[in-house]
């Protein structure tokens, strides 16, 4: 069993590094730290940074787990190297080019690349933002799977990953004590469905709302309130066709973790927003 402590970074490649960087600090609310001919890091927490952008093709998306135990990341490759999961190691450069000291790669059953790190670099300076859009950090993905159920098994099977809630055949999956760290949704394709950031309150949600609408970016989603975490979110647009969250999803699963149950929710719109928004997200809808 390989067992994570919580989502990294999400590494996103693009063609305009220049819109990324304007996107992700003026808009989104994020810190750059780091910025060169082909890479722009960014911070949204104490982490040296939790999204990544580099010069390349969109299409080419990774999320990060960090490893409870840096010391497991050579059985963690020796286990995915022997149930034949598609996996390597991280060379140096690659690493010194995550801001970690070491980490491997595997692909999921969609074909969704995934790394584990270990000993990622913490920054030494706090988050400090442009832009206060109320971020305390970067919480989760909406993952792509072509077949949910079987991506579930895989995840149960060799993680610590434990189901949170349903929607459908779509388990809202996490690693720790909150709600969910990657959700599982339905698609046709890989890659990453939408980039969550934690906000501290409902305000900022709304605060939000205004400030997008003002600067015309096309909000896809919400202002609504998810059942499932019981957030209050936004879904709005970003560079590459990518869709982020801002969302204040404080529900957590602590104590005795047998006695939760996970929740099945149907596959309908009021299981998306008890609000009664309704979603332009492909995944989103029945
Ligand atoms: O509408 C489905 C999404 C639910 C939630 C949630 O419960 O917070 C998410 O943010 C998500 O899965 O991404
Ligand atoms: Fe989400």
């Amino acid at each position: 069993m390989i067992e994570v402590r919580d989502i990294h970074y999400a590494r996103l490649g693009t063609r305009d590094l220049d819109a990324a960087e304007r996107y992700a600090t003026d808009i989104i609310g994020l810190q750059k730290v780091e910025r060169s001919s082909d890479r722009l890091y960014l911070k949204s927490d104490s982490r040296h940074h939790t999204l990544a952008y580099f010069l390349g093709d969109p299409a080419e998306q990774v999320i990060a787990f960090e490893l409870k135990d840096w010391s497991t990341l050579g059985a963690a490759h020796e286990q995915l190297r022997a149930a034949d999961v598609p996996c390597g190691m991280g060379s140096e450069a690659e690493a010194a080019d995550r801001h970690v000291e070491a980490f491997m790669w595997f692909l999921d059953p969609t074909g969704n690349r995934i790394e584990l790190v270990a000993r990622p670099h913490e920054a030494g300076r706090r988050y400090f933002p442009t832009r206060d859009a109320g971020i305390l950090g970067f919480g989760h993905v909406g993952l792509c799977s072509t077949d949910p159920v079987r991506d579930q098994a895989f995840w149960l099977s060799n993680f610590n990953t434990l189901v949170s809630d349903w929607i459908g055949p779509c388990p809202l999956l996490r690693v720790n004590a909150r709600h969910h760290q990657m959700a599982l949704f339905a698609a046709k394709r890989k890659g990453i469905q939408h980039i969550n950031h934690q906000v501290a309150e409902i305000d900022d949600i709304m605060r939000a709302w205004y400030f997008l609408n003002e600067k015309k970016i096309r909000i896809v989603f919400g202002p609504g309130r998810h059942p499932t975490s019981g957030g209050n979110f936004l879904y709005f647009e970003g560079p590459d066709g990518m869709i982020f969250e801002y969302s204040n999803s404080d529900r957590t699963i602590i104590g005795d973790l047998s006695a939760y149950k996970p929740r099945q929710f149907p596959l309908h719109p009021t299981s998306f927003c008890m609000w009664g928004s309704k979603p332009d997200i492909a995944e989103f809808k029945e």
